[in-house]
């Protein structure tokens, strides 16, 4: 239907909002209405991609989520910069993994079967949950690289928004690869954060809980976990309760939103609007992290929430209002056309525009049928949430986070006397 588009007449896919919001409005009243421009940074190179797309559960995503997201004029849109991501180093590794386990990577990416590592690659969870494969260490160093370019953005101040699809990968352990994540590039993200950002706040929407993110700062106040996701008997990971609150110093500083499935935009989206909006008036953080793993979409193999862009859309739109230098990172995600359209339309409410429902012609086109609209419809399958079980779980989640106000204001009190 489309090969008869003639250049001329590919629509422009962007109506920016912010110039329909201005046209009819005086100039010195457009502030209130206008979201805030912000400048993004958009992570990417061709060697990115190209290296992304070898990761076994999600092959060849990255070059489809790109290509949606380029297809529609987002990446020569004004206050959006491209950068290419900074050579990932072992050294940059090691600030969360061990050295037996960098090593293993490195061994693999040449993927010579040797006795000596075939027992160990079981021990750091190179198995079939996380299968070897070439490159693998390359792989690991890019998206590591990737991520730690948008935190590099953000701390310059030059933009208030940085964006890496590529990254994400919440289950990877100090020394095991987990979950289908073979590094932690938001550990290490987290980390460099730090440096730079006294109270850093880590959001994970993805369906599955954020476990060895939240694990690797239970015990510090630094950094405030909170994590969205379906938790049910036999599901992986099979952690993340909302009595799961963390330890010590870092107790409340872990919270965890515990979902059924079924879950549609509107609650979805009221859970976390309410949540968070504690959370900021409690943590006050001066910096964000977004994990948006995509599995959470209706249409996923995982078949277990029953979202749409609009949802997970809204999520993301409320905590960029807070106008806080925050990171969008990617994750899961399994259905790849679906998963492309979220991130698309994502990196759209970053640059607060709105983009048009026809995808525009583009080299993987065909892959969108048969509707070949961004938008994706939600099911009719039942909501397990249930209303009571949802608001004991945000009165007990509020409770928890008001205690983390007293820890802070206890803090600064400490600190004045
Ligand atoms: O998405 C994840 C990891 C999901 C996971 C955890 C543990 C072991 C394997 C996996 N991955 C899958 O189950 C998986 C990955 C890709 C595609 C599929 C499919 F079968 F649903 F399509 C399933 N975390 O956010
Ligand atoms: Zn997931």
């Amino acid at each position: 239907p489309v090969t008869n588009l003639r250049e001329k007449e590919v629509p422009t896919a962007i109506t920016p909002a912010v110039s329909k919001v201005t046209e009819k409005i005086p100039t010195d009243q457009v502030a209130q209405f206008a979201p805030k421009l912000r400048r993004v940074a958009y992570i990417w190179s061709p060697q990115l991609i190209d290296l992304c797309n070898l990761l076994p559960r999600v092959l060849h995503r990255a070059s489809r989520v790109h290509t949606l997201i380029e297809s529609y004029g987002l990446l020569t849109y004004g206050p959006i910069t491209v950068l290419p991501p900074i050579e990932g180093g072992k050294e940059h590794l090691l600030t969360f993994h061990s050295q037996e386990y960098v090593d293993l990577l490195e061994f693999l990416n040449e993927e010579e079967d040797s006795e000596k590592w075939m027992e160990k690659k079981e021990e750091f969870g190179i198995s079939c949950d996380c299968p070897s494969f070439p490159r693998i260490f390359e792989v690991a160093k890019m998206i590591v690289g990737a991520s730690l370019t948008g935190v590099q953005a953000l701390t310059s101040k030059e933009y208030q928004v940085a964006i890496n699809w590529t990254g994400g990968w919440h289950h990877s352990r100090r020394d095991e690869a987990a979950g289908f994540c073979y590094v932690n590039d938001i550990v290490i993200s987290l980390l460099k954060l730090t440096e730079s950002f006294k109270r850093v706040l880590y959001i994970d929407l993805d369906l599955h809980h954020g476990d060895a993110v939240q694990d690797a700062f239970a015990h510090t106040s630094r950094i405030m976990t909170v994590s969205f996701h379906k938790y049910s008997p036999g599901f992986y990971p099979g952690t993340g309760s909302v009595e799961d609150v963390g330890y010590g110093r870092g107790r409340y500083h872990c919270v965890n939103v515990p979902l059924e499935d079924g879950i549609t935009d509107v609650v979805f989206y009221t859970v976390v609007k309410r949540v968070m909006f504690e959370v900021q008036k409690a943590y006050q953080p001066s910096a964000v992290v977004i994990q948006c793993g995509a599995d959470c979409l209706v249409g996923d193999p995982m078949n277990s929430f029953n979202l749409t862009l609009k949802g997970i859309g809204n999520c993301v739109d409320f905590i960029l209002r807070w106008n806080l230098p925050t990171l969008l990172l990617g994750g899961g995600g399994y259905h790849t056309p679906n998963t492309a359209r979220c991130w698309t339309q994502l990196t759209a409410v970053a640059l607060g525009v709105r983009l048009k429902s026809e995808i525009p012609d583009h080299q993987f086109f065909l892959e969108y049928g048969p509707d070949y609209q961004l938008e994706i419809t939600p099911s009719n399958r039942p909501d397990l949430n249930t209303k009571d079980c949802l608001r004991t779980t945000v009165q007990t989640v509020f409770r928890r986070v008001r205690l983390v106000f007293q820890v802070l204001s206890i803090g600064n009190w400490m600190l004045v006397q």
